[in-house]
């Protein structure tokens, strides 16, 4: 039985995962049975660096997603729309889909699983977190039978390749911008990924999983790493730590007994890592996704997070998981119950905890007079707040400018930021240029 591709999209990945399927030696026997059908592109005279016959080849992706003899529908367009209204329309039309597009996965999921569950069929979206590291699949399958705590992910590989550069060359982030921008590695309009949104839309779909429930985007509270200068990644280092941009998940716990509550902690921000962590030596462009649950404890998923061949390979995998399905069901009845394993089965919201209650450690940079008695205040103005130091160190002294880092143990955030308030109303503090979570 051979499984008929409608794919929209040849660019980057669409190439790759055309250059997987149109080579099959080696590969798993399946992939034999993929025919890529109809290819739906915006440019017909665009030179690919793939040779498919002109008449595939089409303009019109509507057609393709109506068109009764394709199978599945492969959506890499990328972008909101059309590409949500054709993954919608190949549902109604009773088609399997596989996207790569965590964008519209992030804000339309609901809609999206919902008619798909109506409908039968799956959707697939392993390349859509962590490129072709396997993510997705193991969080349903592999690791399901566990609870899981938490989920903190460096998912963006952009912001890990800018970071790494900063503590490699002692930079400042703008300037390595600039050149991640010159060497192709950060797009011309940086936004999405230094501004922490690609990366929140990624620990909002691995929440869903993880925890068994829909996440609404905007829950996700997020901080991008434009604002992390050079001087804090010097100092974190003489800490201790390397900063990374960390998408975090995690089931919270009631401080009073230590029980897991039913409600969530989503956050992306920049984030001082322990350098003996094992997300801190993750480097370059490349992702890891530490998931720790019970009972399995840690397992990371490390490896490249986008690029042609890796985000490709996550596609077709997930193409093939639908092969699978599609040719054990022909030899059984029809109208098959779907597989859990494969089709989203949540439907309740999470619960997310406000910013507010959430209790992490601080690393503050403080501009202050260098006269007596600074320290004693800062430290007065803290423990007004029941802010507790770990560490206080007056790092540098310019003129008559001390430059003071302060790290705290865990604080919930509302008492730390009370206790910023009132440190920046105190006449001796010239500037707070940098406040930064703790992992
Ligand atoms: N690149 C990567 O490393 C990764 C990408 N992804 C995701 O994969 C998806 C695809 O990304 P990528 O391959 O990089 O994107 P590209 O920009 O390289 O390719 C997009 C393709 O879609 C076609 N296209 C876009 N809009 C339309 C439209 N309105 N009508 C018809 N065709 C259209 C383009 O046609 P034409 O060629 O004619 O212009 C092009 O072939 C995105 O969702 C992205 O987030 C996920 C992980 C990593
Ligand atoms: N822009 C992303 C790649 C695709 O998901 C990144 O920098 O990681
Ligand atoms: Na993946």
């Amino acid at each position: 039985m051979t499984v008929k591709v409608g794919l929209l999209g040849l660019g980057t990945v669409g190439i790759g995962t055309a250059k997987i399927l149109l080579d099959p030696a080696e590969r798993h026997p399946l992939v034999k049975a993929v025919e890529i059908y109809r290819v739906g592109v915006r440019s017909l005279d665009k030179p690919r660096a793939i040779e498919l016959p002109r008449d595939r080849l089409t303009t019109d992706l509507q057609a393709i997603v109506t068109d009764p003899n394709v199978d599945v529908v492969v959506e890499l367009i990328g972008g909101l729309e059309p590409a949500r209204s054709l993954i919608l329309e190949a549902i109604r039309q009773g088609k399997h889909v596989v996207t790569a597009n965590k964008a519209v996965i992030a804000r339309y999921g609901d809609e999206i699983f919902t008619a798909a569950n109506e409908a039968g069929v799956y959707v697939l979206l392993e390349a859509a977190v962590g490129g072709g590291i396997p993510v997705i699949q193991p969080l349903k399958q592999a690791l399901g039978v566990n609870r899981i705590q938490a989920v903190t992910g460096i998912v963006n590989g952009t912001t890990n390749y800018i970071l790494t550069r900063m503590q490699e060359e002692g930079g400042d982030f703008e300037a390595i911008l600039a050149d991640a921008q010159k060497l192709g590695y950060a797009e011309a309009d940086p936004t999405a990924d230094v501004d922490g949104l690609d990366a929140a839309d990624k620990i909002a779909i691995l929440a869903s999983l993880a925890f068994g429930g829909r996440i609404k985007l905007e829950d996700v509270f997020c901080e991008g790493i434009r604002h992390v200068s050079a001087s804090d990644i010097a100092y974190a280092d003489r800490l201790g730590f390397v900063i990374k941009l960390l998408a975090i998940a995690r089931r919270d716990t009631c401080p009073m007994s230590n029980e897991a509550l039913e409600q969530l902690q989503l956050r992306v921000h920049p984030t001082l890592v322990p350098k003996h962590h094992p997300l801190a030596s993750v480097n370059d462009v490349y992702n890891a996704i530490l998931v720790e649950g019970d009972p399995i404890g840690q397992v990371m998923f490390f490896g490249p997070g986008a690029g042609e061949g890796p985000t490709a390979s996550a596609v077709v995998s997930d193409i093939l998981n639908i092969v699978g399905t599609l040719q054990s069901q022909s030899v059984a009845a029809a109208s098959e119950p779907q597989n859990p394993l494969l089709a989203c089965t949540h439907q309740h919201y999470c619960q997310v905890s406000p910013m507010a209650d959430i209790v992490s450690r601080f690393y503050v940079r403080l501009l202050a007079k260098d006269q007596a008695g600074v320290i004693g205040r800062i430290g007065t103005c803290f423990g007004n707040h029941e802010v507790s130091i770990e560490s206080v160190v007056q790092i540098d002294v310019h003129g008559e400018t001390a430059e003071v880092v302060v790290v705290t143990h865990e604080v919930k955030e509302s008492n730390f930021q009370a206790a910023l308030a009132e440190l920046r109303e105190f006449a001796n503090i010239q500037q707070v240029p940098s406040v930064l979570r703790v992992l």
